[in-house]
Protein backbone atom coordinates (compact mmCIF):
# COMPACT_ATOMS: atom_id res chain seq x y z
CA UNK A 1 0.00 0.00 0.00
CA UNK A 2 1.89 3.84 -0.75
CA UNK A 3 1.11 6.84 0.81
CA UNK A 4 0.54 8.40 -2.25
CA UNK A 5 -1.69 11.88 -1.98
CA UNK A 6 -4.62 12.84 -4.14
CA UNK A 7 -2.94 16.24 -4.18
CA UNK A 8 -0.49 18.17 -1.47
CA UNK A 9 -3.18 19.36 1.03
CA UNK A 10 -3.29 17.19 3.71
CA UNK A 11 -4.87 16.95 7.18
CA UNK A 12 -2.27 17.77 10.22
CA UNK A 13 -2.73 15.02 13.38
CA UNK A 14 -4.92 16.32 16.07
CA UNK A 15 -5.62 14.38 19.35
CA UNK A 16 -9.24 14.16 19.92
CA UNK A 17 -9.89 15.83 16.23
CA UNK A 18 -9.25 13.54 13.57
CA UNK A 19 -10.88 10.85 14.29
CA UNK A 20 -12.74 9.35 11.51
CA UNK A 21 -15.84 11.41 10.83
CA UNK A 22 -13.74 14.53 11.03
CA UNK A 23 -11.00 13.07 8.33
CA UNK A 24 -14.42 11.62 6.46
CA UNK A 25 -15.21 15.50 6.50
CA UNK A 26 -11.91 16.38 4.73
CA UNK A 27 -11.88 14.21 2.80
CA UNK A 28 -14.81 15.11 1.12
CA UNK A 29 -14.21 18.20 0.79
CA UNK A 30 -10.81 17.08 -1.02
CA UNK A 31 -7.91 16.69 1.39
CA UNK A 32 -4.87 14.40 -0.41
CA UNK A 33 -4.41 12.57 2.81
CA UNK A 34 -5.30 12.76 6.21
CA UNK A 35 -3.47 12.01 9.96
CA UNK A 36 -5.06 9.92 12.78
CA UNK A 37 -4.64 11.80 15.87
CA UNK A 38 -1.51 10.20 18.08
CA UNK A 39 -2.21 6.89 19.51
CA UNK A 40 0.19 5.62 21.69
CA UNK A 41 1.76 2.23 20.73
CA UNK A 42 1.88 1.08 24.81
CA UNK A 43 -2.09 1.65 24.94
CA UNK A 44 -2.56 -0.73 21.59
CA UNK A 45 -0.24 -3.31 23.11
CA UNK A 46 -2.65 -2.72 26.45
CA UNK A 47 -5.50 -3.26 24.13
CA UNK A 48 -6.95 0.04 25.31
CA UNK A 49 -10.33 -0.07 23.95
CA UNK A 50 -9.70 3.90 23.13
CA UNK A 51 -6.82 3.51 21.39
CA UNK A 52 -8.06 0.40 19.42
CA UNK A 53 -10.80 2.87 18.29
CA UNK A 54 -8.29 5.08 17.10
CA UNK A 55 -7.63 2.48 14.65
CA UNK A 56 -11.00 2.48 12.89
CA UNK A 57 -10.65 3.50 9.05
CA UNK A 58 -13.96 4.46 7.28
CA UNK A 59 -14.10 3.07 4.12
CA UNK A 60 -14.73 6.35 2.26
CA UNK A 61 -11.08 7.91 3.42
CA UNK A 62 -8.14 8.23 1.43
CA UNK A 63 -4.86 7.87 1.99
CA UNK A 64 -4.45 7.72 5.97
CA UNK A 65 -1.42 7.73 7.97
CA UNK A 66 -0.78 6.18 11.50
CA UNK A 67 0.38 8.37 13.71
CA UNK A 68 2.00 6.33 16.87
CA UNK A 69 3.99 7.91 19.77
CA UNK A 70 6.62 6.14 22.18
CA UNK A 71 9.68 6.82 24.02
CA UNK A 72 10.83 3.41 23.30
CA UNK A 73 12.05 1.13 20.27
CA UNK A 74 10.02 -2.61 20.99
CA UNK A 75 6.70 -0.79 22.15
CA UNK A 76 6.41 1.65 18.95
CA UNK A 77 7.21 -1.51 16.99
CA UNK A 78 4.93 -3.63 18.27
CA UNK A 79 2.58 -1.10 18.75
CA UNK A 80 2.55 -0.43 14.95
CA UNK A 81 2.46 -4.55 14.50
CA UNK A 82 -0.79 -4.72 16.85
CA UNK A 83 -2.50 -2.37 14.50
CA UNK A 84 -1.49 -3.00 11.29
CA UNK A 85 -3.35 -6.57 12.49
CA UNK A 86 -6.64 -3.95 13.21
CA UNK A 87 -6.05 -2.21 9.98
CA UNK A 88 -4.91 -1.08 6.84
CA UNK A 89 -2.87 1.99 7.01
CA UNK A 90 -0.65 3.67 3.82
CA UNK A 91 2.34 4.60 6.60
CA UNK A 92 3.64 4.35 9.83
CA UNK A 93 3.93 7.72 11.22
CA UNK A 94 6.16 8.73 14.03
CA UNK A 95 5.25 11.79 16.60
CA UNK A 96 8.86 13.70 17.21
CA UNK A 97 6.98 16.78 17.62
CA UNK A 98 4.54 16.65 20.66
CA UNK A 99 5.70 18.91 23.57
CA UNK A 100 3.20 17.82 26.26
CA UNK A 101 5.30 17.40 28.95
CA UNK A 102 3.35 13.97 29.61
CA UNK A 103 4.38 12.39 26.05
CA UNK A 104 7.68 13.82 26.53
CA UNK A 105 8.20 12.46 29.99
CA UNK A 106 8.18 8.95 28.35
CA UNK A 107 10.89 9.71 26.41
CA UNK A 108 8.55 10.18 23.20
CA UNK A 109 7.08 12.99 20.89
CA UNK A 110 9.62 16.23 20.62
CA UNK A 111 11.96 14.55 22.92
CA UNK A 112 12.95 12.26 20.33
CA UNK A 113 14.73 15.62 19.34
CA UNK A 114 17.35 14.84 21.92
CA UNK A 115 17.50 11.27 21.79
CA UNK A 116 19.03 11.21 17.67
CA UNK A 117 20.26 7.66 18.20
CA UNK A 118 16.90 6.41 19.55
CA UNK A 119 14.85 8.26 16.49
CA UNK A 120 17.38 6.74 14.09
CA UNK A 121 16.29 3.40 15.19
CA UNK A 122 13.06 3.63 15.66
CA UNK A 123 12.71 4.96 11.57
CA UNK A 124 14.78 1.87 10.66
CA UNK A 125 12.55 -1.02 13.05
CA UNK A 126 9.12 0.39 11.45
CA UNK A 127 10.58 0.65 8.14
CA UNK A 128 11.11 -3.46 8.48
CA UNK A 129 6.96 -3.46 8.62
CA UNK A 130 6.98 -2.99 4.69
CA UNK A 131 4.82 0.19 4.45
CA UNK A 132 6.64 4.21 4.07
CA UNK A 133 7.45 5.93 7.53
CA UNK A 134 6.87 9.57 8.09
CA UNK A 135 7.88 11.44 10.63
CA UNK A 136 6.40 14.58 12.45
CA UNK A 137 8.99 16.80 14.33
CA UNK A 138 9.31 20.49 15.79
CA UNK A 139 13.10 21.73 14.75
CA UNK A 140 15.78 21.41 17.66
CA UNK A 141 16.54 25.12 17.32
CA UNK A 142 16.11 28.28 15.20
CA UNK A 143 20.19 27.73 14.02
CA UNK A 144 19.21 25.82 10.04
CA UNK A 145 22.32 23.80 10.47
CA UNK A 146 20.70 21.84 13.85
CA UNK A 147 17.66 21.60 11.60
CA UNK A 148 19.42 19.90 8.59
CA UNK A 149 21.45 17.84 10.29
CA UNK A 150 18.53 16.20 12.52
CA UNK A 151 16.13 16.03 9.33
CA UNK A 152 19.35 14.72 7.15
CA UNK A 153 19.83 11.70 9.75
CA UNK A 154 15.80 10.98 9.94
CA UNK A 155 16.17 10.60 5.97
CA UNK A 156 19.46 8.41 6.49
CA UNK A 157 17.93 6.06 8.44
CA UNK A 158 15.27 5.35 5.81
CA UNK A 159 11.87 8.07 6.83
CA UNK A 160 10.07 8.60 3.37
CA UNK A 161 8.60 12.06 4.67
CA UNK A 162 9.67 14.72 6.77
CA UNK A 163 6.54 17.05 8.18
CA UNK A 164 8.48 20.14 9.59
CA UNK A 165 6.47 22.33 12.44
CA UNK A 166 9.41 24.74 12.87
CA UNK A 167 9.03 25.89 16.47
CA UNK A 168 11.06 24.21 18.92
CA UNK A 169 9.45 22.04 21.51
CA UNK A 170 9.90 24.80 24.52
CA UNK A 171 8.36 27.16 22.47
CA UNK A 172 4.97 25.92 22.59
CA UNK A 173 2.61 28.34 20.03
CA UNK A 174 4.59 31.21 21.03
CA UNK A 175 5.86 33.46 17.97
CA UNK A 176 5.93 31.50 14.43
CA UNK A 177 7.01 28.83 12.80
CA UNK A 178 10.16 29.43 11.41
CA UNK A 179 9.75 29.29 7.24
CA UNK A 180 13.30 30.20 6.97
CA UNK A 181 14.17 27.00 7.97
CA UNK A 182 11.50 24.98 6.62
CA UNK A 183 12.05 26.24 2.84
CA UNK A 184 16.40 25.80 3.20
CA UNK A 185 15.13 22.40 4.60
CA UNK A 186 13.27 21.34 1.95
CA UNK A 187 15.18 23.00 -0.67
CA UNK A 188 18.15 20.64 1.01
CA UNK A 189 15.62 17.34 0.55
CA UNK A 190 13.43 17.80 -2.86
CA UNK A 191 10.69 15.77 -2.77
CA UNK A 192 10.95 15.00 0.96
CA UNK A 193 9.69 17.62 3.37
CA UNK A 194 6.60 18.95 4.05
CA UNK A 195 5.18 21.35 6.21
CA UNK A 196 2.21 22.10 8.94
CA UNK A 197 2.69 25.43 11.31
CA UNK A 198 0.41 28.39 10.93
CA UNK A 199 -1.62 27.80 8.15
CA UNK A 200 -4.56 29.73 8.00
CA UNK A 201 -4.80 30.81 4.54
CA UNK A 202 -5.00 30.30 1.19
CA UNK A 203 -1.77 32.13 0.73
CA UNK A 204 0.05 30.16 3.81
CA UNK A 205 -0.36 26.77 1.43
CA UNK A 206 0.51 28.74 -1.20
CA UNK A 207 3.73 30.11 -0.09
CA UNK A 208 4.88 26.48 1.42
CA UNK A 209 4.43 24.67 -2.06
CA UNK A 210 6.13 27.40 -3.33
CA UNK A 211 9.17 27.02 -1.02
CA UNK A 212 9.38 23.23 -2.46
CA UNK A 213 7.13 21.55 0.54
CA UNK A 214 5.47 18.11 -0.79
CA UNK A 215 2.80 18.55 1.24
CA UNK A 216 1.39 21.08 3.39
CA UNK A 217 -0.83 19.84 6.59
CA UNK A 218 -4.02 22.25 7.67
CA UNK A 219 -4.11 21.94 11.40
CA UNK A 220 -5.96 24.60 14.12
CA UNK A 221 -6.64 26.29 10.68
CA UNK A 222 -9.31 23.38 9.99
CA UNK A 223 -10.62 23.94 12.73
CA UNK A 224 -11.69 27.73 12.47
CA UNK A 225 -12.97 26.92 8.89
CA UNK A 226 -12.72 23.60 6.95
CA UNK A 227 -13.62 25.26 3.26
CA UNK A 228 -9.95 26.94 3.67
CA UNK A 229 -9.47 23.49 1.96
CA UNK A 230 -11.45 24.10 -1.01
CA UNK A 231 -10.44 27.41 -1.19
CA UNK A 232 -6.30 26.23 -1.33
CA UNK A 233 -7.12 23.12 -3.93
CA UNK A 234 -8.61 25.69 -6.48
CA UNK A 235 -5.74 28.40 -6.20
CA UNK A 236 -3.57 25.22 -6.44
CA UNK A 237 -5.18 24.52 -9.85
CA UNK A 238 -7.09 21.56 -8.66
CA UNK A 239 -10.77 21.12 -9.95
CA UNK A 240 -13.10 20.65 -6.84
CA UNK A 241 -16.55 20.90 -8.01
CA UNK A 242 -17.67 22.70 -5.27
CA UNK A 243 -19.17 25.95 -3.97
CA UNK A 244 -18.63 27.90 -1.12
CA UNK A 245 -22.65 28.86 -1.15
CA UNK A 246 -24.51 28.64 2.62
CA UNK A 247 -26.58 25.39 0.90
CA UNK A 248 -23.00 23.36 0.25
CA UNK A 249 -21.84 24.34 3.70
CA UNK A 250 -25.09 22.81 5.14
CA UNK A 251 -25.09 19.85 3.54
CA UNK A 252 -21.23 18.92 4.28
CA UNK A 253 -22.19 19.74 8.23
CA UNK A 254 -25.67 17.56 7.78
CA UNK A 255 -23.22 14.15 6.41
CA UNK A 256 -21.01 15.00 9.67
CA UNK A 257 -23.91 15.09 11.69
CA UNK A 258 -24.84 11.69 10.41
CA UNK A 259 -21.11 10.33 10.96
CA UNK A 260 -20.83 11.79 14.86
CA UNK A 261 -24.11 9.77 15.38
CA UNK A 262 -22.08 6.78 15.04
CA UNK A 263 -19.50 7.43 17.91
CA UNK A 264 -20.57 8.11 21.42
CA UNK A 265 -22.15 11.11 22.47
CA UNK A 266 -19.53 11.53 24.81
CA UNK A 267 -16.86 12.05 22.40
CA UNK A 268 -19.18 13.18 19.38
CA UNK A 269 -20.26 16.16 21.63
CA UNK A 270 -16.88 18.23 22.00
CA UNK A 271 -15.81 17.03 18.49
CA UNK A 272 -19.03 18.86 17.47
CA UNK A 273 -18.23 21.86 19.74
CA UNK A 274 -14.75 22.42 18.10
CA UNK A 275 -16.32 23.23 14.95
CA UNK A 276 -19.27 24.80 15.65
CA UNK A 277 -17.86 28.30 15.15
CA UNK A 278 -17.77 27.92 11.30
CA UNK A 279 -21.65 26.81 11.19
CA UNK A 280 -24.02 29.25 9.88
CA UNK A 281 -20.96 31.43 9.50
CA UNK A 282 -22.57 35.49 8.52
CA UNK A 283 -26.38 33.81 9.22
CA UNK A 284 -28.18 35.39 11.36
CA UNK A 285 -28.92 34.50 14.92
CA UNK A 286 -25.85 32.39 14.30
CA UNK A 287 -24.29 32.60 17.85
CA UNK A 288 -27.97 31.14 19.50
CA UNK A 289 -27.99 28.43 17.46
CA UNK A 290 -24.16 27.33 18.17
CA UNK A 291 -24.81 27.66 21.83
CA UNK A 292 -27.98 25.63 21.51
CA UNK A 293 -26.20 23.24 19.40
CA UNK A 294 -23.22 22.91 22.15
CA UNK A 295 -25.68 22.03 24.98
CA UNK A 296 -27.90 19.96 23.02
CA UNK A 297 -26.52 17.19 25.34
CA UNK A 298 -26.71 14.35 22.84
CA UNK A 299 -26.21 14.20 18.76
CA UNK A 300 -29.30 13.12 18.28
CA UNK A 301 -30.79 16.19 19.83
CA UNK A 302 -28.43 18.36 17.93
CA UNK A 303 -29.25 16.73 14.66
CA UNK A 304 -32.61 17.74 15.34
CA UNK A 305 -31.83 21.50 16.27
CA UNK A 306 -29.65 21.23 13.71
CA UNK A 307 -32.11 20.34 11.40
CA UNK A 308 -35.10 22.63 12.25
CA UNK A 309 -32.77 25.40 12.15
CA UNK A 310 -31.75 24.54 8.44
CA UNK A 311 -35.32 24.57 7.30
CA UNK A 312 -36.07 28.39 9.18
CA UNK A 313 -32.96 29.48 7.13
CA UNK A 314 -34.44 27.37 3.83
CA UNK A 315 -37.62 29.79 4.18
CA UNK A 316 -35.05 32.85 4.61
CA UNK A 317 -32.58 32.35 2.26
CA UNK A 318 -34.50 30.17 -0.58
CA UNK A 319 -31.17 27.75 -1.07
C1 LIG B 1 -5.98 20.21 19.03
C2 LIG B 1 -4.64 19.83 18.45
C3 LIG B 1 -4.18 18.54 18.58
C4 LIG B 1 -2.95 18.16 18.02
N1 LIG B 1 -2.55 16.86 18.09
C5 LIG B 1 -1.43 16.46 17.44
C6 LIG B 1 -1.09 15.08 17.35
O1 LIG B 1 -1.83 14.19 17.82
N2 LIG B 1 0.05 14.75 16.70
C7 LIG B 1 0.87 15.70 16.13
O2 LIG B 1 1.90 15.36 15.54
N3 LIG B 1 0.56 17.01 16.18
C8 LIG B 1 -0.57 17.40 16.80
N4 LIG B 1 -0.94 18.72 16.78
C9 LIG B 1 -0.10 19.69 16.05
C10 LIG B 1 -0.64 19.93 14.64
O3 LIG B 1 -0.62 18.76 13.87
C11 LIG B 1 0.17 21.01 13.88
O4 LIG B 1 1.45 20.53 13.58
C12 LIG B 1 0.32 22.29 14.70
O5 LIG B 1 -0.92 22.71 15.23
C13 LIG B 1 0.91 23.42 13.85
O6 LIG B 1 0.06 23.72 12.79
P1 LIG B 1 -0.94 25.02 12.82
O7 LIG B 1 -0.12 26.15 13.38
O8 LIG B 1 -1.31 25.22 11.37
O9 LIG B 1 -2.07 24.67 13.71
C14 LIG B 1 -2.15 19.12 17.35
C15 LIG B 1 -2.60 20.44 17.25
C16 LIG B 1 -3.84 20.80 17.78
C17 LIG B 1 -4.31 22.22 17.62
Amino acid sequence: MSATPSNPLWLAPMADVTLWPVRKMFFGLGVGLAHTEMVSARAIIEKSHVAYDMLYRHPKEGALVLQLFSGDIDVLLNGAKEALKVNRFNALGINMACPSRKVMASGGGAALIYRPNIASRMVKELKTLGLPVWVKTRIPSHDPSDAFNWCELLLASGADNVAIHARTPSQGYNGKSDRKIVKEIAESFPGMISATGDVFSVSDVLEYIEMGCVGVMIARGALKDPFIVTEALKALGYSVGMDDSLGFRINVFRSFFEDLGDIRDNIAMPLLRRFLSCIFKNVPRASYIRSSLANAGSIVRARELYDAFVDELKLTFQF
